[in-house]
């Protein structure tokens, strides 16, 4: 049995870097406090950093590389964004002891060096009891710019969303066996548990609002997942004096959704394909390479069409629950308009064009909607 979706997508990264990164673990210690003041704080003390060498000896493990790459992404989007009114940034470049380090851990991690959603959610997380295993109770969030209850909870939700998509990630892998062992009725199974994960993971999304304040989330932390269309210079760097343009984090970067139109042979079209496909690359490198996988695998009937589409066709009786799990897609989809209506559209009445991954907000995201439904039975 393959463990590694165990924790679905999420990934255990150690929980302090080794000593010759005190420096850095101390700013990350103290952001709330460090950005208090414009930030000046928090400047001074990235200004005197001195450059740290990050290599397979001072970080020996995967889960220290993971670890060092949120621990910089937050330091590098706290220092960009001090004093930062509404999206803009006011710094035009990266310092040396940070744009080095940046690039250096992005590359060796297969990630782009601008801040990806691995970093605020599938890393940013510690064990609440290290004797006990990882459940939705036992994480508790490892980094924050605010210190904030609502930032705390906006990483949860999307934490125990990750976590809830485990068994989902599980079904769609037994599923290819069950296809090609025509086992109808584990074929019912698996599918049975794509659309109660989806479901779950759309109850799950609807606690956003429990804990986590539209206002606060507007204005004062989304500028820190945010990217810079102006382009920043990453001094020290190859090519130092580009401005290097990219977008911020998004919910868009996380691999589930995009595994599930995969498994339901859900094809969008245009524009938002190529902006979702663009957003790959911000993935990590083992989750593009999972997609891609299972893309392979479930297109790999002679035709290329979806071979899950095709054995429903095929095969009737699964059809209620294949249409069961479109439909799980079609609510996740719906509900998380109402999220981001609520938590971007209303907060900048009606000003925000565009999503801190850069799409075109209402147009990206009704039109899934419209093409997953169609993708019935
Ligand atoms: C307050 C909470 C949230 C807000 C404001 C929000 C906002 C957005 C925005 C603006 C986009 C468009 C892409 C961009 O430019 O960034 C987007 C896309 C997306 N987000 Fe979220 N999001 C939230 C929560 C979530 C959660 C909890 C998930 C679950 C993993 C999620 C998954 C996605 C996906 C999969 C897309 C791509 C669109 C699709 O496939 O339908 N988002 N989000």
């Amino acid at each position: 049995m393959d463990s590694r979706w165990d924790l679905g997508f999420l990934s255990k990264a150690v929980e302090r870097l080794p000593s010759s990164f005190d420096r850095w673990e101390s700013i990350v210690d103290d952001l709330p406090i460090l950005l208090k003041d414009s930030g000046k704080q928090l400047r001074d003390k990235v200004d005197c950093l001195p450059l740290i060498t990050v290599d397979e000896s001072s970080l020996p493990t995967k889960q220290h590389w993971q670890r060092a790459y949120c621990v910089i992404t937050f330091i590098s989007q706290a220092y960009k964004f001090i004093e930062g009114q509404g999206d803009a940034a006011l710094c035009t470049s990266l310092p040396r002891q940070l744009a080095v380090p940046l690039v250096a851990i992005s590359s060796h991690l297969g990630l782009s060096p601008s801040p990806c959603y691995a970093a605020f959610v599938l890393w940013n997380w510690h064990l609440k009891n290290p004797n006990e295993p990882l459940s939705k109770d036992n994480f508790k969030v490892a980094l924050s710019f605010t210190g904030k209850e609502d930032e705390d909870w906006f990483y949860l939700i999307h934490m125990r969303i990750e976590l809830a998509a485990a068994p989902g990630i599980k079904a769609v892998v037994d599923c290819i066996e069950a296809i090609k062992k025509d086992d109808q009725q584990e074929v019912m199974r698996c599918l049975k548990i794509v659309t109660d994960c989806i479901s779950s993971i759309t109850d799950i999304m609807k606690e956003m609002y429990q804990e986590c304040n539209p206002s606060v989330f507007y204005n004062m932390l989304r500028v820190f997942f945010s990217g810079s269309k102006e382009g920043i210079q990453y001094v020290g760097t190859e090519d130092p004096d580009t401005l290097r343009t990219y977008p911020g984090a998004s919910g868009v970067q996380s691999s589930i959704i995009p595994l599930f139109d995969i498994f339901l042979g859900i094809e969008l079209e245009g524009g938002t394909k190529s902006f979702l496909d663009g957003m790959r690359i911000r993935m990590p490198l083992e989750h593009r390479q999972f997609l891609t996988d299972m893309k392979n695998e479930y297109k790999k009937d002679e035709f290329s069409h979806s071979i899950l589409r095709t054995y429903v066709q095929l095969h009737p009786c699964n059809k209620d629950a294949y249409n069961s799990c479109v439909t799980a897609l079609v609510a996740f989809r719906q509900e998380h308009i109402d999220l981001v209506t609520n938590y971007i559209s209303k907060p900048s009445n009606d000003t925000a064009t565009e999503g801190t991954g850069g799409s075109a907000l209402k147009i990206f995201l009704t039109k899934p909607i419209e093409k997953t439904e169609k993708f019935k039975l």
